[in-house]
């Protein structure tokens, strides 16, 4: 995958005509390695990619050339409407491709990275998927005040905050999720120990059995958490579905170009264009419109480090 490759994916060449087997249009639900797991209108399928490529990523609508009536080829990828993915120096890795909306799940026990939840909302910002955090865990009232007010700054940013408790009170969370789920394509995040299992368990009721089938189709052996997946969610309406995405630790963000950078700290917004130098990095220049909000307090100091962070992940080069 290319530095600073924008959503669109590039098809491929489509050979699908003349193989002799027939077609199919399916969507991409798993990934382990190479192996992925493809539904066809309920269909499943497994299948690998032509030769070593590995970009594809669950969501995606694939084009695939059948070798048996349970097994495929995927010739080609759809243009995608989105693509997340996050990147370190050396390579990057495709989270999901096609999701509306990112929900970032926080706890108030254990605590949770702010560094990791600025850098989810810039990789969401710059893919252009919505992002709405969930508090879960509000059923431990000692440390309920307190994560809400680490939770105001996103909050004051524009960033809707749901409060659910799954083990606490499991039906109001399914009522407070359920419309925000309908008819988008979500993708659910958060570091280990957030809840994220017991709210996808909450959500999709045979999440366990799923799991278990896709995990045998794609041999994953003992592995079972550590693939993302796709689960259809037909009750909430044609096109609503759930990503699980195992717990991240990193989250590089060195494919962002310096001005995706800047456009994805939304409070950055109404400063832009009004530096002195038109190509102000917004670090150390004089007369910089976005230093003088954050020595006004108008940017919060911590996201404007985080920016300086992620701009210096941006100059380092991406093989
Ligand atoms: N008190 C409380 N505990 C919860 C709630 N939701 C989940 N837990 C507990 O928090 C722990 C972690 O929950 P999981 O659902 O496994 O969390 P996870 O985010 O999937 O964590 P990993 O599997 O490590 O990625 C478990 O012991 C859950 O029982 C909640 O609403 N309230
Ligand atoms: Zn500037």
């Amino acid at each position: 995958m290319s530095r600073r490759s924008p959503a669109k994916s590039n098809s491929g060449s489509s050979n699908t005509s003349n193989t002799g087997n027939s077609a199919s249009h399916a969507t991409i639900i798993a990934a382990h390695g190479r192996h992925y797991l493809a539904d066809a209108d309920g269909l499943r399928l497994q299948c690998v990619t032509r030769g070593k490529k590995t970009n594809v990523a669950v969501g995606d609508r694939v084009r695939i050339t059948l070798t048996s009536s349970d097994q495929g080829v995927i010739d080609s990828i759809d243009e995608r409407d989105t693509l997340l993915y996050r990147s370190d120096q050396y390579k990057s890795k495709l989270l999901a491709a096609n999701v509306s909306q990112l929900f970032i799940v926080v706890a108030t026990e254990p605590g949770f990275s702010d560094d990791l939840v600025s850098r989810a909302l810039v990789a969401a910002e710059a893919a252009g998927i919505t992002v709405r955090l969930i508090l879960n865990k509000t059923d431990v009232t000692e440390s309920l005040a307190k994560t809400r007010e680490r939770l105001q700054p996103y909050a004051a940013l524009g960033y809707p905050v749901h409060e659910v408790s799954a083990k606490g009170r499991p039906e109001d969370t399914v009522a407070t999720l359920t419309p925000l789920l309908a008819g988008q394509s979500s993708i659910l995040i958060g570091q280990s120990g957030m809840g994220k299992s017991s709210l996808i368990n909450l959500l999709v009721p045979d999440a366990d059995i799923a799991v278990r089938e896709i995990s045998a189709a794609l041999d994953t052996g003992k592995h079972t958490t550590t693939f993302t997946r796709l689960y259809q969610l037909p009750a909430l309406g044609a096109g609503s579905s759930i990503i699980d995405s195992p717990g991240f630790q990193e989250f590089g963000l060195y494919h962002l170009s310096e001005g995706m950078l800047e456009r994805a700290f939304v409070e950055f917004a109404p400063y832009l264009g009004h530096c002195k130098f038109y190509n102000c990095r917004h670090l150390t220049e004089p007369q910089c419109a976005v230093l003088a909000a954050v020595e006004e307090g108008k940017i919060a100091r911590m996201r404007h480090t985080l920016y300086g962070q992620l701009l210096h992940e941006s100059s380092q080069t991406l093989y």
